[in-house]
């Protein structure tokens, strides 16, 4: 039996002509860090959105808490990334209608939340994530750094198994980047959420247990420390 909880078994996924993946092969325990890098287009997005179910490979397998994925229909992983996955995005995405609690709310409503618990338990991420008496901003009305914090609330707020971040910093200077990171990092281990994170940064790798390095759509090289965990 293994202990991982995500595992991509030499997935392959070529978009038209273009290969993308091409026998990648990744495993991330319980608890894990894991930071993808690699060159721009090597693959590291499409990696993710196979271990995360958001795409499905033309061969391989992906496998979560014991179970196959890559073989389940569309809504069934939909329902996956909605009840076990959370997401942070380069740019944040927020619904720009939304205020920044809602937004932070709005997975909890997914779930079928009630709407007043939902909002009451995405206030509780303000004051964490250092962005007490913004509940009420849309978007627009937040700086970079504070909107990706509001992102990282909502990727967290229905506890999710796995986060998955994808440049999570990309679009921040390098303070809010940190801040960013340290509160991802911390959140998540206090909480035991596994984190597959994709970067070209090292200072943003740095934060992960352990780094993988794709190339030509496969993951080619590990961290000497993950051999030691
Ligand atoms: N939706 C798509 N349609 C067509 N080709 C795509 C699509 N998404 C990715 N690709 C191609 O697949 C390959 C891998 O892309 P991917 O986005 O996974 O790389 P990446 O390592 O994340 O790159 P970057 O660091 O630039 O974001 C690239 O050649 C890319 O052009």
């Amino acid at each position: 039996m293994s202990d991982n909880l995500l595992e991509a078994r030499d997935v392959t996924l070529a978009f038209g002509r273009t290969p993308a993946l091409q026998g990648a092969s990744l495993a991330v325990r319980a608890g894990e860090i894991v930071a993808i890098m690699g060159p721009s287009g090597s693959g590291k997005t499409t990696l993710l959105h196979c271990l995360a179910g958001i795409l499905t490979p033309d061969a391989g397998e992906v496998h979560f808490a014991g179970r196959r994925t890559d073989t389940l229909g569309e809504t069934e992983r939909s329902v996956l990334r909605r009840d076990r996955f959370g997401f942070v995005f380069q740019f944040g995405q927020l619904v720009p209608e939304l205020t920044a609690e809602e937004n932070v709310a709005l997975p909890l409503l997914l779930g079928g939340g009630r709407r007043g618990a939902a909002l009451r338990e995405a206030r509780t991420w303000f004051g964490r994530l250092g962005l007490d008496g913004l509940e009420g901003r849309r978007s627009g009305e937040l700086s970079g750094g504070q909107a990706q914090r509001v992102a990282l609330a909502r990727g967290l707020v229905a506890g999710p198994e796995v986060l998955f971040a994808d440049e999570p910093t990309g679009s921040l200077d390098s303070h809010a980047g940190e801040q960013v990171m340290d509160l991802m990092v911390d959140s998540a281990r206090e909480r035991g959420t596994t984190v597959v994170i994709v970067t070209h940064e090292a200072r943003v790798a740095a934060y992960a247990d352990r780094e993988v390095l794709v190339r030509d759509g496969r993951v080619a090289a590990f961290s000497a420390a993950q051999e030691e965990l």
